[in-house]
């Protein structure tokens, strides 16, 4: 069952002077198991679009996930919740909790959900974080290990789709590059992901479905391919510049060149 969004508005600061709209009219079908990544410019929509998605922010139209309408009374919205965890910007600024352990167990707790010790362990290595870290204050580790914690926070209750929202914000290379694997992992294992992103070539090798934002409209969805062949000029105005491994990439499929994959690769 997908998740669908149908006429999706939303403003900000209603009968306010500061009334400002974030999403217009969107329309669009996320289906099981697929990829999502949103761009487009700073300010286009993106946090507010991911955040209707588990109801944390109930727009105008309709939001459906698998049977259930985020903005219908009799909606359960621990069930919800529960199926759709969101991983926010710099989400480590949330810990409250003395210990790692005690951060993990805190989300799985509130679904009702009986965390086991396999478990945390299996999610820590998804994650990669040595288990000796599970009795460490949350804010004794790097800011890459912080995030890693707050993703097994989310992955703990085994949502079946899960947000990011700009998870490589702020991150080093190689961090970036593990939050990369672990997507991977969690697409691999079926997961549906829908994560937004300014580090567009970092998710080339998984081909993944594009949404294009561009002040608070959905301008462009579809196939990574026709994402990447669209005009220059389009993209710009979105605020989207490919950096040299996807102009490479562009140039090998506009030449039908098997060179292509090679370079998804990199
Ligand atoms: N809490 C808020 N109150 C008022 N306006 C807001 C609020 N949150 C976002 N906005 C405005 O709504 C619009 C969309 O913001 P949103 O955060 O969804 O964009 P974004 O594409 O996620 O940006 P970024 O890439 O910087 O995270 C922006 O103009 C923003 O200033």
């Amino acid at each position: 069952m997908p998740i669908e969004l149908e006429n999706v508005s939303f403003s900000y600061g209603i009968n306010t002077p500061f009334e400002k709209k974030a999403l217009n009219e969107v329309n669009l079908k996320i289906n099981e198991g697929e990829l999502w990544l949103f761009i487009g410019h700073t300010g286009s929509g993106k946090s507010t679009l991911l955040n209707t998605l588990n109801g944390l922010i109930i727009p105008n139209g309709k939001v459906t996930v698998d049977t259930l309408q985020t903005n219908n009374k009799n909606t359960n919205m621990k069930e919800l919740r529960k199926k759709v965890g969101i991983i926010f910007q710099y989400p480590e600024s949330q810990f409250f909790l003395p210990t790692i352990a005690e951060e993990i167990l805190y989300a799985p707790k509130n679904f009702d959900v009986d965390l086991k010790k396999e478990e945390i362990k299996f999610y820590m290595d998804i994650v990669g974080l040595p288990y000796d870290y599970l009795n460490r204050s949350p804010f004794s580790l790097s800011g890459g290990e912080m995030r890693k914690v707050a993703i097994i926070s989310v992955l703990s209750y085994n949502p079946k789709y899960i947000i990011f929202d700009e998870p490589t914000v702020g991150l080093d290379y190689s961090t970036r590059k593990s939050v990369f694997n672990t997507v991977k992992k969690l697409n691999n294992m079926g997961k549906t992901i829908i994560l937004s992103t300014h580090w567009i070539s970092e998710f080339l090798e998984l081909k993944p479905l594009v949404a294009i934002m561009k002040n608070s409209n959905l301008i462009f969805k579809g196939k990574f391919d026709d994402f990447i062949k669209l005009d220059q000029n389009f993209l710009s105005e979105a605020g989207i510049i490919f950096d040299e491994k996807l102009e490479l990439y562009k140039k090998a499929l506009l030449k039908n060149d098997k060179l292509k994959d090679k370079i998804a690769m990199l």
